[in-house]
């Protein structure tokens, strides 16, 4: 496999970094604009970093697109007459349908949109994938490439910006609770750095038990909640001061503000 990541930032290098750890990929083109900044990652054996993304795309069949939603329109501009048939496009780009990107290149390519999330730099992203109607073909190459760097699955495109917050933004949306959770435990007298590393090995235990048994989160909490003990006296408290509450409003905030994202 040759690929080639065409906008490394935040995402790309995470994606960059899953993909080098996990030896998925025989070469790797590592695009930016500022491609000095990135040049380090030439350490890595078959990375290539450069500002040209015709290049990139020219010795590359896996092309993941990770520059923010403003840019990637420029971008297919420059490289549609370089496409061929052995190129799989695959756009990470938030609310950027893939009917819009047909209109830029045309429909005669294997197009796949995904939607995964920083966690994929340690192997643990949880991917959301959809495709073109010649995309069909490539989707088992795109869940295998994923599956590799985490779990995937495919989804309806309408179902893409819903995925974006839950998967993408949920991420931050964890570390958010994670990080109270420490302060939590550093208000009940542990150092930061016990408190932190508290927090995030009992959600990796709250979150290995659902994934191992199948199980509904509520039927692992019956297991915890000692009638008359200190958990649903901790648990009541938070549902009074809003905890599910704010959740769902957060994710219904970020979801108003994605299809915001879309229109532009
Ligand atoms: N950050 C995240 O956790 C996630 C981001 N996304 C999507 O991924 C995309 C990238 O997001 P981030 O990585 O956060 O943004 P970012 O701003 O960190 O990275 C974008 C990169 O693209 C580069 N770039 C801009 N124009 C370019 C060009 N013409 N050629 C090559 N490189 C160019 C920029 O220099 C920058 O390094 C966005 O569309 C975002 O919606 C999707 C899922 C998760
Ligand atoms: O915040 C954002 O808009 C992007 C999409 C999901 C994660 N980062």
């Amino acid at each position: 496999m040759k690929t080639a990541i065409i906008g490394s930032g935040n995402l790309g290098l995470a994606i960059a970094k899953g993909l080098i750890v996990s030896n998925a990929t025989t070469s790797l083109y590592l695009t930016k604009r500022n491609a000095d900044s990135i040049k380090d990652w030439e350490k890595y054996k078959g990375v290539k970093v450069t500002s040209d993304n015709r290049e990139a795309i020219r010795n590359s069949d896996i092309i993941i697109f990770a520059v923010q939603p403003r840019h990637f329109e420029n971008i297919l501009e420059q490289i549609k007459l370089l496409l061929t048939d052995k190129h799989v496009l695959i756009s990470t780009i938030t609310g950027f349908k893939i009917s819009k990107i047909e209109s830029i290149i045309g429909k005669d390519h294997y197009i796949i949109r995904s939607m995964p999330n920083t966690a994929i730099s340690v192997g643990k992203s949880m991917t959301c994938i959809c495709s073109n109607e010649k995309g069909k073909q490539r989707v088992e190459l795109a869940k295998a490439i994923f599956d590799r760097l985490g779990t995937s699955i495919e989804i309806p495109e309408e179902q893409m910006q819903a995925a974006t917050v839950i998967c993408a933004s949920g991420i931050a949306f964890w570390m958010r609770l994670i990080r109270a959770t420490t302060q939590g435990a550093i208000q009940l007298g542990f150092d930061s750095k016990e408190a932190h590393q508290l927090a995030m090995h009992t959600c990796m235990g709250a979150s290995s038990l659902l994934v191992a048994s199948g199980k509904h989160p509520e039927e692992e909490i019956d297991r915890v909640t000692t009638p008359r003990g200190c958990t649903i006296e901790g648990l009541n408290e938070m549902e009074h001061q809003g905890l599910s509450s704010s959740l769902i409003k957060g994710i219904v905030s970020s979801f108003k503000k994605i299809n915001d994202i879309g229109k532009n």
